[in-house]
């Protein structure tokens, strides 16, 4: 592997995109206390550019524009909606090339992978932009004569949508899609390490025609806390849409008890990636090296071990490390300091108790760490119960499938699990088995705008292609006397 070298950044040909103040109320503004914090290239770890330092007084003023939107917006019909969006995705993909430029500026990933994510989130806008026509409700079969039972749908209110660095495109797009094609406003709180590319959603935003209010966006490092507190405790907004970690889900989840809100939570995994002696090895190990809610931990049956973990060592060993603006590059740096801390102690706590280093272990310059595969990995190490979140694959020899699938499930969390098998009868039990929301049976990749994305156990709840209902309340009329 090459030691990451200086590349040549490029810059967003519209500047107008790389937007340097929060939106509120259809304005670009500062923070009340004239306070900014700097946003940093994790390649380079050179100022982007600075954003606003919001607090919860500038977070309340954010609500109340999305307050006073929302009675205008949800009466809008829901072919406008359908036409606002349709504009603002075809502006997404007219701008693609921008925003995966912003994307790679702000979080490293390779400048293809950045562009892939730009499309994916747009499907959503898309996606959405249809579902706004479709939210049919129901007549029922009222008992009583002379009178109808109705149940119709109704946007839930303004909407406090807190999202990740790791994709900090899609994991809004997939949220906004949905809160505005039900007729909901937002308030969107980005990663504070990557706030840019919601910045500059919101400038297309603003170019597609939504109305001001609707949209809003607060951008925050120090105050991350008090503006979370804001949001979820503010009685005007109804409904916390969340994509993070377990831990800040559940204090968000706890907070927003006090005023009862709506909740959908997106919570973090520790996907299995099972390999059975049956698997068309090739295809097997092409998907592990998918970097998109990646296998966190790879069960390989004893007959095909040694030969798949020898030709994921060769595979990875070919990847390169460097700057996402690097043709050439394959693998980004890591976001921060602290996620490199987290990759290093989950690979230390494993050679510690037994593991080795097939290929990588080795910290670059900076924010970079070489691809890892370890080997001889057991159930009492680290990695095994937490979410590394970084390019390491954990290798685990088993030999039944009962006891592998005890192995898969034995996690608190549940998002996707992945298994290969060339056997009809082994993939619909071990698919019904796994306590996973989405799994991938010879297929290592599940996020589509199309098919519900979500978790079970501690990996949460909600889902995306059922996702406009989780910002609609049912109401049942009875409609009597008739
Ligand atoms: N299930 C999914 O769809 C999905 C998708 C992407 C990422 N994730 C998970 O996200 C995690 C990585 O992202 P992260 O490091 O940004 O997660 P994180 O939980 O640290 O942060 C997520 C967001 O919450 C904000 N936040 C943190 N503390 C807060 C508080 N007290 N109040 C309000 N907001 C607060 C952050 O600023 C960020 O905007 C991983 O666990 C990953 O699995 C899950
Ligand atoms: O980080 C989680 C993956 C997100 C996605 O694939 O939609």
């Amino acid at each position: 592997m090459n030691q990451p070298f200086a590349t040549q950044v490029e810059i967003p040909k519209d500047s107008s995109l790389l937007r340097q103040n929060a939106f509120i109320n259809g304005e670009w503004v500062k923070a009340k206390s004239g306070n900014t914090y700097s946003v940093l290239d994790p390649a380079t770890s050179n100022e982007i550019g600075k954003v606003p330092e919001m607090n919860a007084e500038d977070t309340k003023e954010a609500i109340k524009a999305a307050k006073e939107s929302f009675d205008n917006w949800a009466s809008q019909t829901a072919k406008h909606r359908h036409d606002l969006l349709q504009k603002w995705y075809s502006l997404i993909l007219d701008n693609q090339q921008d925003l995966a430029i912003i994307l790679t500026l702000e979080n490293g990933k390779p400048l293809n992978e950045a562009l892939g994510e730009v499309k994916y989130g747009a499907t959503f806008i898309e996606w959405f932009a249809e579902e706004a026509r479709r939210t049919y409700g129901d007549v029922i079969p009222s008992p009583m004569k002379n009178s109808k039972f109705i149940v119709q749908k109704q946007p839930v209110g303004v909407v406090g949508i807190i999202t990740p660095w790791n994709f900090p495109n899609a994991m809004i797009t997939r949220k906004l899609g949905a809160a505005l094609a039900a007729g909901c406003t937002v308030v969107v709180k980005p990663s504070d390490c990557t706030p840019f590319s919601a910045l500059a959603l919101a400038e297309l935003a603003i170019r597609a025609g939504f109305p001001k209010g609707v949209i809003n966006v607060v951008t925050t490092e120090q105050c991350t806390k008090e503006v979370g507190l804001e949001l979820t405790t503010n009685p005007d907004v109804k409904k916390i849409s969340f994509t993070g970690s377990t831990m800040v889900g559940k204090l968000l989840m706890q907070q927003s008890s006090s005023t009862l809100k709506k909740l959908s939570m997106e919570l973090g995994g520790n996907a299995p990636f099972i390999v059975f002696d049956d698997a068309n090895v090739e295809a097997a190990f092409r998907a592990s090296g998918q970097t998109c809610i990646c296998p966190n931990r790879v069960y390989v049956q004893s007959a095909i071990y040694a030969e798949f973990a020898s030709r994921l060592a060769d595979r990875v060993s070919g990847f390169k490390v460097g700057n996402g603006f690097d043709p050439q590059t394959t693998h980004g740096p890591l976001i921060n300091e602290k996620a490199i801390d987290k990759v290093t102690r989950h690979i230390e706590d494993a050679i510690a108790k037994g593991a080795e280093i097939l290929v990588g272990g080795v910290r670059r310059s900076g924010n970079f760490f070489d691809p890892t595969v370890l080997t001889g990995m057991s159930t009492d190490m680290i990695i095994t119960s937490e979410e590394t979140f970084g390019p390491v694959a954990p290798l685990y020899k088993f030999d039944r499938d009962e006891e592998v699938i005890k192995l898969a499930n034995n996690s608190n969390v549940g998002l996707a699990g992945y298994f290969y098998s060339r056997d009809v009868g082994r993939c619909w039990q071990v698919a019904d088995a796994l306590e996973v929301g989405m799994v991938g049976v010879n297929a290592g990749m599940v996020s589509n705008c199309e098919a519900p994305f979500g978790g079970v156990k501690e990996s949460g709840f909600g889902r995306s292609k059922y996702g406009i209902d989780e910002f609609l309340n049912l109401k049942y009329i009875h409609f009597g006397s008739l």
